[in-house]
């Protein structure tokens, strides 16, 4: 890191300290939209929680010289399993907001997505970095002219797929957007839209959220899995559903033809008190049948994160607050840093577990703490209740 940079004098060594500093940084309305739930957060602590209640079971003297963490993704290499999610207005947490975390992406061999609400252009985005994988993510406004054309700029600049965010037909109800009276800074634009005029689209201060106000009068909220067809029509991108939880809508979204899952509850800024998405995601694989692959985010915040999820079944994780700390902390270098500290966490525990590469990967060494009601009390050297988890060779 260079000397004269905001990380000069504090090394952040995992993601909450990164956010600890990047609340020191932002503006208190713009740190409140990021970081904030839905109603009493009880969804956005769970999505933690949920993580802690599942405990690994490690396996040793397993050569693991020879690490290797990538794997690939709808086709396309990636340098280990984890996706940008797309968060919207990254500009208030950096003036080069998308374009540099795109270049960090790209630095680390990850897909960044891009938010429909984002504050850099589809087409300026694609420019950061023109060789790098990218998907797009997609509200289906109520004017269907204006979705199909974000769709078409996507596929000619060069996105790969299309997330379609399903959890967000009205947007959830953020406390502190309220009290806050949020609304996107006047220097910024929602980028990707401009008014009758010409002009680019801005967001109106109002007596409450600004942006519960804006979403209200955009989003289509009669969007329904007939939909999907209608997409699939203007488009030869792959289709993704970003904000499934259940095996019946993963089943659905089967039958529907779409290229991809993303268990999802929108880093619990939607439903508050529905379940933490890792609590979701075996039952949501499930539905999938294997036919396609399912990814999923909320909540992950360490390696062992990611371990976890891909020993349930998901095929990679997607982050989202923890790459908004790293460009609030240190615009493109920060959101690096980010993906380095997590892509080492990862290799770290995976090899802890016992695991060469991503496929070493297991249902078994993963256990809910839940079942183990024997508990894991030690005693005479051995851990009680351990023996159903740890008894398959590997070898
Ligand atoms: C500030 C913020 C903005 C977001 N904007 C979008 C968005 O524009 N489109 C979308 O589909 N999801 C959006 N999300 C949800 C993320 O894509 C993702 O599902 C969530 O952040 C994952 O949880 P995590 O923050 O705990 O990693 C946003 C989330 C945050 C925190
Ligand atoms: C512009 C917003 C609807 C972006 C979003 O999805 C969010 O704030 O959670």
């Amino acid at each position: 890191m260079s000397k004269n940079n905001s990380l000069a004098h504090f090394e952040p060594v995992n993601l909450y300290e990164f956010e600890a500093l990047a609340k020191l940084k932002l503006p208190k309305m713009v740190y409140d939209y990021y970081c904030s739930g839905a109603d009493d957060q009880y969804t956005l602590q769970d999505n933690i929680e949920a993580f802690k209640r599942l405990r690994l079971i490690p396996r040793v003297l397993i050569d693991i010289s020879a690490q290797d963490i990538s794997t690939t993704i709808l086709g396309v290499p990636s340098s280990f399993p984890l996706i940008i999610a797309p968060t919207a207005m990254q500009r208030m947490a950096h003036h080069e907001g998308e374009c540099a975390t795109a270049r960090a992406a790209a630095k680390n061999g990850v897909i960044m997505t891009l938010s429909s609400w984002s504050t850099t252009n589809i087409e300026d985005v694609a420019k950061a970095a023109p060789r790098a994988p990218r998907w797009f993510q997609l509200y289906v406004y109520k004017d269907r002219d204006v979705t199909a054309k974000l769709v078409r700029r996507a596929e000619k600049a060069g996105y790969l797929a299309i997330a379609l965010t399903v959890d967000t037909p009205r947007l959830g109800r953020r406390e502190a957007d309220i009290h806050n009276k949020f609304s996107l800074p006047s220097h910024l634009t929602m980028a990707n839209f401009t008014n009758d005029d010409g002009e680019k689209s801005h967001m109106e201060k109002g007596s409450g959220s600004g942006l519960a106000a804006y979403v209200a009068s955009l989003i289509d909220r009669s969007l329904s899995w007939k939909d999907i067809a209608w997409l699939k029509s203007i488009t030869r991108l792959p289709i993704l559903v970003k904000g499934i939880v259940t095996r019946a809508d993963a089943e659905i979204a089967v039958r529907n033809g779409v290229a991809g899952i993303i268990v999802s509850n929108h880093g619990a800024r939607q439903l508050d008190t529905s379940l933490a998405t890792i609590d979701c995601l075996e039952e949501v694989v499930a539905g999938a049948q294997g036919k396609v692959p399912v990814f999923v985010d909320s909540g992950i915040r360490r390696g062992t994160d990611i371990v976890k999820s891909l020993a349930l079944g998901a095929q990679a994780v997607q982050i989202g607050r923890g790459v908004l700390w790293g460009l609030a902390v240190g615009g493109e270098e920060g959101v690096d840093r980010v993906l380095k500290l997590l892509r080492d966490e990862f290799e770290l525990a995976l090899g802890l577990c016992g695991c060469r590469t991503v496929k070493d990967i297991r249902r078994d060494m993963v256990v809910r703490t839940s079942e183990l009601s024997f508990g894991l009390t030690q005693s005479n050297g051995h851990l009680h209740g351990m023996s159903n988890y740890s008894n398959h060779s590997r070898l």
